[in-house]
């Protein structure tokens, strides 16, 4: 995560001083629970991360849009016991509405989708990011908030726009300087475990309620699985056929066990033969045990993983093609991932990978007496007229000064003096070369 985001308990507030015996109450200057400031460090940082993500969403020829971050609850009440809406950052406001801090993008998506109507010409292809929030009992010391990058296309029922949205995860894993060696990607697809149902005659109503509990396969026992699978009312013989079908990691198996007319061995072999056109097959792989936790994929499904398996999974997604109809719009496919703001932070940092973002600027002007503030203003103003970046900086030391044009890396440092300044000059240090010479002030470039 960025460097203060620590995750414990920040330091209870100071106490109050009570200076000449006035109570002067210290503010607590943490943010609260769960959430982060970002210090211009930390926002350099993070400023870096989503240029990458739009970058990438331009390179793919995607659109950019917005959603706000409070919503109406109605959009995030589901009944498949998802975690995400277990944990929502709810309340009434004051008009007496239950609205909720969004825990995700793609309902809003969905939602203006479903606004634009015929306006909307498909397929579309839409981008965001935002923060996105739970409430969580801070008992595990976790995040409330954090931003997420979101890639969606909608209007397309072919395995393409899958393919797609994989190639757009892998252009922004390459451009961060990650490999197919550090991450990959598990592909699989519901359609496996509704196959699994059928075989066993498990009822449709229960699919959703089992892939929630599926999705928590390597994080729960296999005893607890089967508990809460049996505890659905799924038959302990289907458990072990469900547990069996999901533990398979080759795509030849699995067309052995449904049969190569199944809708997701065809999929899913499509899939893979289009990855090896777009030339990223070296980063995905089959692996029957992915669900992916959220209630409303209907199809493939996908999550990018750290191959030392140290960290919790980078990003994920999949197709959601009943999402739009369980909001009232016509069956609208629809697929899409989110790919959170610190998962990826953390990985950067294992691999050593943060890029040096060190602060920049074009120029410092400083006057060397007082009187010279209005010349030094006017210096400044034209130099930031022509674009350039300048800080103009007075009431300081010289050595302070150059210490802290070393420190925000300038270019140069226009030293506005009496002497030079009554023959029209100033005097100029490029901080690179040390180079040191005078210039008429109207030809600083
Ligand atoms: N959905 C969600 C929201 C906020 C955080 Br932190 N993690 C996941």
């Amino acid at each position: 995560e960025y460097a203060d985001d620590a995750g414990g308990s920040p330091e209870p507030p100071a106490a109050p001083s009570s200076a000449a015996g006035r109570e002067s109450s210290v503010i607590d200057v943490n943010p609260p629970r769960g959430t982060r400031d970002f210090p211009p460090e930390e926002m350099r940082l993070r400023n870096w991360l989503f240029d990458n993500f739009r970058e990438v969403a331009r390179i793919l020829s995607f659109e950019e849009v917005d959603f706000p971050v409070l919503e109406s609850e109605a959009l995030f009440i589901r009944k498949a016991g998802e975690e995400i809406t277990q944990q929502l950052y709810n309340f009434e406001d004051k008009g007496g509405r239950r609205v909720v801090l969004r825990p995700e993008i793609t309902p809003s998506l969905a939602r203006l989708v479903i606004k634009q109507g015929k306006s909307a010409s498909l397929p579309l292809k839409w981008f965001t990011i935002g923060q996105c929030w739970r409430y969580e009992r801070m008992t595990r010391g976790r995040r409330r908030e954090h931003y997420q990058w979101n890639m969606d296309i909608i209007g397309v029922s072919r395995v393409r726009a899958e393919a797609e949205l994989i190639q757009a995860i892998v252009m922004l894993f390459e451009r961060l300087g990650i490999s197919s060696l550090d991450v990959g990607i598990r592909v699989s697809s519901r359609k496996v475990l509704q196959a699994v149902l059928q075989m066993y005659a498990i009822p449709d109503h229960l699919f959703t309620e089992v892939c929630v509990i599926v999705d928590k396969m390597g994080k729960i026992t296999r005893e607890e699985m089967e508990k809460e699978l049996i505890s659905t009312g799924v038959s302990s013989e289907a458990v072990k056929g469900i547990i069996e079908v999901l533990s398979l990691k080759s795509l030849s198996k699995l067309e052995e066990v449904l049969g190569s007319d199944n809708e997701a061995v065809a999929d899913l072999k499509k899939l893979f033969l289009l990855a090896e056109h777009y030339g990223y097959s070296n980063w995905i792989s089959f692996d029957a045990s992915v669900v992916r936790g959220l209630a409303y994929y209907t199809g493939i499904v996908f999550e990018a993983f750290d191959r030392e398996g140290k960290l919790r999974a980078i990003c994920g997604g999949g197709r959601y093609d009943k999402l739009l109809s369980t909001f009232g719009s016509d069956d609208i496919p629809a697929c899409g991932f989110g790919f959170g703001d610190a998962v990826i932070v953390e990985l950067l940092r294992e691999k050593g990978l943060v890029p040096d973002l060190a602060r920049q600027a074009d120029d410092i002007v400083f006057p060397l007496d007082e009187e010279l503030e209005g010349p030094a203003s006017s210096i400044a103003s034209s130099l930031r007229k022509r674009g350039r970046s300048v800080d103009l900086v007075e009431d300081k030391r010289l050595k302070w000064v150059f210490k802290h044009a070393e420190r925000i890396n300038a270019s140069r440092l226009i030293l506005v003096g009496n002497s030079e300044w009554r023959r029209g000059m100033v005097r100029v240090k490029i901080l690179s070369t040390r180079e040191e010479y005078e210039i008429k002030v109207d030809e600083l470039g």
